[in-house]
């Protein structure tokens, strides 16, 4: 048809000016860390779970990428978050411009939740929401198994964040396998000042092996995780958490060795470090532990912040298009 026949309401494909995503956080149900590779990463056995702890990416029209950082709720931090190249998210935005062939052209605006350097994957998440947002907005339309390909460039928990619920995580955590889980869990989630740099903490880890003379194990899920994420009891899945990183993580913060037992102490079914670390999430069974949980975190004076979450949620999705 030409532009002549064209009729007056058919104004051709919709162009965007703005997209919203949103995003959430992730935490590692169980998390095994086998050697090390002469790529320099992990291989692991993971059981990502995404939780209702979000960030917010607008991607708008514009010239050139450009990027800022700011946040979500008043006790949101976005103090260490860069707001140029070095951002996850504006990497993200730039690869995906230079895989589809078209100009970068787009100004990101990344509302943080997340915590910062929490071990909840922010960074990744924002770089999922990056790549789903800019898809949107520069009309490259691409298959989902094609954006996955993309996040793994960009880092291991990246491809999870653009998929949500719960997963298992394999290689570096790049592949993705989706597993039938209990919905509904509830967590608290205790957000510390400090940050944990992940390598850090992964050669921590190694150091403690190396110290006690044992040996890295090949990875897996503990069959009992797995079963009580299928039968959704709350408790044995309480049980059935783990993390090989939690040790690191106190050895470097010996306080989160402290909040994990108080939050034990105070009603929570089961208690671990979030991936790197130093968030710790706390799965509770029922409103009463909940609010214990919580007040005792709190009134302990070492929380930045104390958040109450659900699980599993889904991943990086479009929000709000015009
Ligand atoms: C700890 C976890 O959050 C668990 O989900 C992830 O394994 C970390 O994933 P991430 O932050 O996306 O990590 P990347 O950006 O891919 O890697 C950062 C650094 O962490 C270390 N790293 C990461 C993943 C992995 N399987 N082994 C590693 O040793 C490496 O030193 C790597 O250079
Ligand atoms: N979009 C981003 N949000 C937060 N930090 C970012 C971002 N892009 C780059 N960074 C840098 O990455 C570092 C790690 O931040 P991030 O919040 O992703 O850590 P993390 O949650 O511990 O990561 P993971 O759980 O994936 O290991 C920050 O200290 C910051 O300098």
């Amino acid at each position: 048809m030409s532009a002549a026949e064209q009729p007056p309401w058919d104004e051709g494909p919709f162009q965007p000016e703005a997209v919203t995503v949103r995003v959430p956080a992730k935490i590692n149900l169980s998390l095994s860390v086998g050697p090390l590779r002469p790529d320099g990463y992990h291989e692991l056995v993971t059981v990502f779970h995404a939780v209702s702890l979000y960030d917010e990416v607008i991607a708008r029209s514009a010239r050139g990428i450009s990027l800022s950082v700011e946040p979500l709720r008043r006790d949101s931090d976005v103090e260490q978050v860069p707001a140029d190249e070095r951002n996850l998210a504006w990497q993200a935005a730039a690869l995906l411009a230079e895989q589809c062939g078209v100009e970068p052209n787009v100004r990101l605006t990344i509302r943080k939740d997340i915590p910062v350097a929490g071990g909840m994957a922010g960074g990744s998440a924002d770089a999922a929401a990056t790549l789903v947002a800019c898809d949107s907005l520069w009309g490259t339309g691409l298959r989902r198994d094609e954006l996955h390909d993309l996040a793994a460039q960009l880092g291991s928990d990246v491809p999870f964040a653009l998929h949500g619920g719960t997963a298992i995580g394999t290689g570096r955590g790049e592949h993705i396998s989706p597993v039938l889980a209990a919905t509904g869990l509830e967590w608290v989630i205790a957000v510390l000042d400090a940050g944990l740099s992940t390598p850090k903490i992964f050669e921590a880890c190694d150091n403690q092996r190396r110290r006690n003379k044992v040996e890295a194990p090949s990875p897996s899920v503990h069959p009992d995780l797995m079963a009580a994420l299928r039968s959704r009891d709350t408790a044995a899945i309480g049980r059935a958490l783990y993390n090989d990183l939690q040790p690191a993580s106190i050895e470097v913060l010996p306080e989160i060795g402290e909040l994990l037992e108080l939050g034990r102490a105070a009603g929570a079914c089961g208690s671990l470090v979030s991936g790197s670390g130093p968030t710790t999430v706390f799965l509770v069974d029922g409103p009463l532990a909940a609010a214990n949980v919580e007040a005792e975190l709190r009134t302990s004076g070492r929380c930045r912040a104390v958040r109450r979450a659900r699980g599993p949620v889904p991943g990086a999705n479009i929000v709000n298009v015009r």
